[in-house]
Parts: structure tokens; C-alpha cells; sequence
């Protein structure tokens, strides 16, 4: 028999510091999830919109006034005791110096350091979506490798990573991933297989990326050292990438794209219906556009994806 755990709904903050630092606060030892770090926030009341119960939480918890909030993520997790609905917020204004108002230890941290911190199980996927670009750049095919090499060099590395489709057994991938880790630009390779997968050991892949066949094919997450995304183009497929521990999705097509001008797109409504809740952090893609970003958050993508309107032609893409 299955007990039913209460649920609750959750709203939390991402405040991110001009200096491009977050600011975490220390759950006390005797709550849920207690001496764990938290993005602070708290339960939301009955008909109360998400972004006042945040400013709500952000004043109690913090002191902090006048918080401006947009949507970044939404996770729902099942803990053993308590179902619950997250959803983080970025915050990028307020008044008042961020501090401990109920005795809790408060710390601004760099990005690159959260994944060593610990945090409630839940919180994984939101982490990882925070160390992510906002945008994704698929290079076209059958570009040159001086095309190729050209382009890495125009893409603006802190907000737009790079995803290769065609060099995965290129002789020149090695060159080509030297010169991304020159630029600090985040490469997504293509999986061929998930064996190919498994036997990789290339230096310097932030992420591989499972084609959707090789997605299904798949028996458990690859062994291999960085993040794991995978293409999908169904539900059923976001529950596989998310029931397997996949970090990342991009699900497509949402609008129609020149190159598939006949399939039918998803639409940002039915996207978010399907992403909303899980534990995968999602790129839209298909027929957006880095102008899309602020849509895709609305909707429950992390960032957008593409190939045209985020490759770097002969000038950098303005984002
Ligand atoms: N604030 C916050 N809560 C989180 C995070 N991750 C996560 O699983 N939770 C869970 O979401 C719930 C949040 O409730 P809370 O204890 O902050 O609620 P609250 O501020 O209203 O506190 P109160 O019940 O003492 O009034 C807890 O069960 C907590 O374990 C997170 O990053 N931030
Ligand atoms: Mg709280």
C-alpha cells in the first residue's frame, strides 16, 4: 500500500550578485533537508502569486525588499516524507543587504563551486541548469574545419555554448576541443552510440549528446565523466532521459524550422507542459531565436537552441 506524503509548493530564489556570484543560505538543523544549503525561499500560501510569496520569503528570511523575480526552473520531487513543487526564480534586484534574519548561516558562492556544496536531493537539476549557457549553438553541417574554427572564435563563451553534430570522429576533434578549451566555450558532442558513448575519454566535453535513436536505445546513463543530454521529441522520451539521470534535454521541433518545414511544431505551450516539473534542465529548439530566452523561461526551458539564429556566421550573435 502507498501512503500519500503531504505536497506542498515551493517558491525559491536564485539571486545572482553583480559580480555573478549566488547567495545561498544554510537550512537550520532541525527543518527538512536541515544543514543543507537552500536557495532561500518557502512555502507559498493559497492564491498567492509565486513572485510576492518570494519577495514575502526573501523580507522574513533575508531582509531583503522589493525583490524582483523571474521564472528559471521548476523541479517537483518526491522525498520520502513530503512531495514537493519547486519553483526557483531568478533575482537580479532588490534593496537591502541579503543576511540571516532567522540565525541561518548566509554565503555568497561562484558558480563553479555549487556542485561540490550540498543541497537537498531536489535541487540537483537546478544547480546543474545554473552552470549552463543560456544559449546553444549547433554548427551547421558541412562547414569547413577554418569555417568551424572561425566561428568558435566569434561565439561569446560565457552565454552561448556549442553543440557539434558532425565531428565526433572528425581526426581534427582534437584541435577543435583545444581551441574551445582556449576559449572556455562548452562543448556538447554527438553520441554516436551509447557504447561510443561509454568508451569516451576525450579531453575537455562538457556534455555529451544523445541523438534521440540512441536515447532510446539506451539502457542507463553512459559512463562518462561530464553531463548527459539527449534529443526529444516526445514525452515519453523526456521521462526516459529524466528516468535514466540525464543532466539536459533539447526538445524540439517548438516552432516550425526551414528545415523541416513540414513537421508539425510542438508549440511553447505543449514544450511546457511536457518540461515543467522535471528533473532535466531543457533547451528549446527549433525555429527560435536567442529573442525566444525570455518565452522558453516562461515555459520552463532554461535556455534556447539553434542553428541559424545562434551560429556565428561572419559576426558575433548579439545576445
Ligand atoms: N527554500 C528552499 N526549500 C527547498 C529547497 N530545496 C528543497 O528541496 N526544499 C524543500 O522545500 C521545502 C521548503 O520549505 P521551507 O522550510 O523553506 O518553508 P518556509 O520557509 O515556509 O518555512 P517554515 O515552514 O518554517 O515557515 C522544504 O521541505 C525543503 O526541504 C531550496 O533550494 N530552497
Ligand atoms: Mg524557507
Amino acid at each position: 500500500m502507498t501512503v500519500a506524503t503531504p505536497a506542498i509548493t515551493v517558491v525559491a530564489a536564485i539571486i545572482r550578485g553583480n559580480d555573478g556570484r549566488i547567495c545561498l543560505s544554510r537550512r537550520p538543523d532541525h527543518k527538512h533537508q536541515g544543514g543543507r544549503w537552500e536557495f532561500p525561499g518557502g512555502k507559498v500560501e493559497p492564491g498567492e502569486p509565486l513572485s510576492a510569496a518570494l519577495a514575502r520569503e526573501l523580507e522574513e528570511e533575508l531582509g531583503m525588499q522589493a525583490a524582483i523575480s523571474s521564472p528559471f526552473m521548476t523541479i517537483a520531487h518526491q522525498y520520502q516524507d513530503l512531495h514537493v513543487t519547486l519553483h526557483f526564480r531568478d533575482v537580479t534586484a532588490w534593496q537591502g543587504e541579503p543576511s540571516g534574519c532567522e540565525g541561518q548561516q548566509v554565503n555568497w558562492f561562484e558558480i563553479p563551486e555549487l556542485p561540490a556544496l550540498e543541497f537537498p536531493a531536489a535541487n540537483r537539476p537546478v544547480v546543474t541548469a545554473i552552470t549552463l549557457p543560456d544559449y546553444l549553438a549547433i554548427a551547421p553541417d558541412n562547414l569547413d574545419l577554418e569555417a568551424l574554427k572561425a566561428g568558435i572564435g566569434r561565439l561569446d563563451a560565457a552565454r552561448i555554448g556549442l553543440y557539434l553534430r558532425q565531428w565526433s570522429e572528425h581526426a581534427a576533434l582534437p584541435e577543435i576541443l583545444a581551441l574551445c578549451r582556449e576559449k572556455g566555450v562548452k562543448v556538447w558532442l554527438r553520441a554516436s552510440s551509447a557504447a561510443w558513448a561509454e568508451q569516451l575519454s576525450l579531453q575537455g566535453v562538457f556534455a555529451l549528446h544523445m541523438p534521440g535513436s540512441v536515447l532510446m536505445d539506451c539502457q542507463g546513463r553512459p559512463d562518462f565523466a561530464g553531463l548527459v543530454s539527449a534529443a526529444c521529441h516526445s514525452r515519453e522520451a523526456l521521462e526516459k532521459a529524466a528516468d535514466l539521470g540525464l543532466d539536459m534535454a533539447l526538445v524540439s521541433p517548438v516552432e516550425v524550422t526551414a528545415s523541416h518545414p513540414d513537421r508539425p511544431p510542438l508549440g511553447w505551450q505543449q514544450a511546457g507542459e511536457w518540461i515543467t516539473g522535471l528533473p532535466l534542465a531543457c533547451y528549446g529548439l527549433g525555429g527560435v531565436s536567442p529573442a525566444d530566452l525570455e518565452t522558453a523561461r516562461q515555459y520552463g526551458a532554461i535556455g534556447v537552441a539553434g542553428i541559424r539564429a545562434f551560429w556565428p556566421g561572419s559576426a558575433p550573435v548579439p545576445v
